[in-house]
């Protein structure tokens, strides 16, 4: 298959679990830039949203936001101090950010996680973690039981803050600046499936001004949608 005619085909890769035919699809999207590193699957694509959708989006978050929480608290009530947002899946423009996201990527729906938006002011930040969650955990049922552990997390970002507010990989030394309607994606795994600990990333403190992000989570099972 060509390039275009592998986008083209709209394939439905399940989970992304095993990896190979997502990682092949996205970088096959033009546009697309993967970080070169052995230890982590990560793609960027800059200018994925336009900036009338992210602006829709983000008045979705200020009209909806709640404290963001974390599984296995790890008594630092700072670790997460950001605002999340559940965005409505049958709101028009929600519909179609989730579809770009699922036609661009290949995973399929049925695996994704509701979109969440986050919102950080001046001095939040999400300290260091990894997106998947800990088999050994005392949460791991409870978020993982139904629709198992995560695969692929995309992430957008809606808008730039004046200052601060990037999100860096530190095992990698990737630090990747906001930028409205750029767009990563990264495999919670290693090749071979199992989870990957060079994923840890952090949302690094803002410092003026404001920043949403959209993330998108997918599991290995089908979430549960009605
Ligand atoms: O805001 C960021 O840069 C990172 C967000 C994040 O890691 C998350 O929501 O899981
Ligand atoms: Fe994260």
């Amino acid at each position: 298959m060509t390039d275009a005619a592998l986008i083209e085909a709209a394939p439905t890769l399940g989970s992304g679990h095993p990896s190979e035919a997502v990682v092949a699809r996205l970088a096959a999207q033009p546009g697309i830039q993967r970080v070169p590193s052995p230890k982590l699957t990560l793609f960027l694509r800059r200018g994925f949203l336009d900036s009338a959708t992210c602006a829709a989006v983000i008045a979705r978050i200020d009209a909806q936001r709640r404290p963001s929480t974390i599984s296995d608290p790890n008594g630092d009530a700072a670790f997460r101090t950001s605002e999340t947002c559940d965005l409505d899946s049958n709101d028009p423009v929600v519909a179609e950010v989730e579809a770009m996201i699922t036609g661009f990527t290949g995973l399929d729906p049925v695996h994704g996680e509701p979109m969440q938006g986050q919102r950080y002011a001046v001095g939040q930040e999400f300290k260091g973690h990894t997106d998947y969650f800990e088999p050994a955990g005392v949460d791991y049922e409870r978020y993982c039981g139904v629709a198992g552990n995560r695969t692929w997390t995309v992430m957008i970002y809606l808008n730039e803050p004046e200052a601060g507010g990037a999100t860096r990989f530190k095992t990698i030394d990737k630090i990747v600046q906001p930028e409205t309607g750029k767009l990563l994606a990264w495999n919670n795994r290693r090749p071979d499936g199992s989870l990957n600990p060079a994923t840890i990333h952090q949302g690094m403190k803002v410092r003026s001004g404001v920043k949403y992000v959209i993330t998108k989570w997918f599991r290995e099972r089908p979430w549960g949608w009605a």
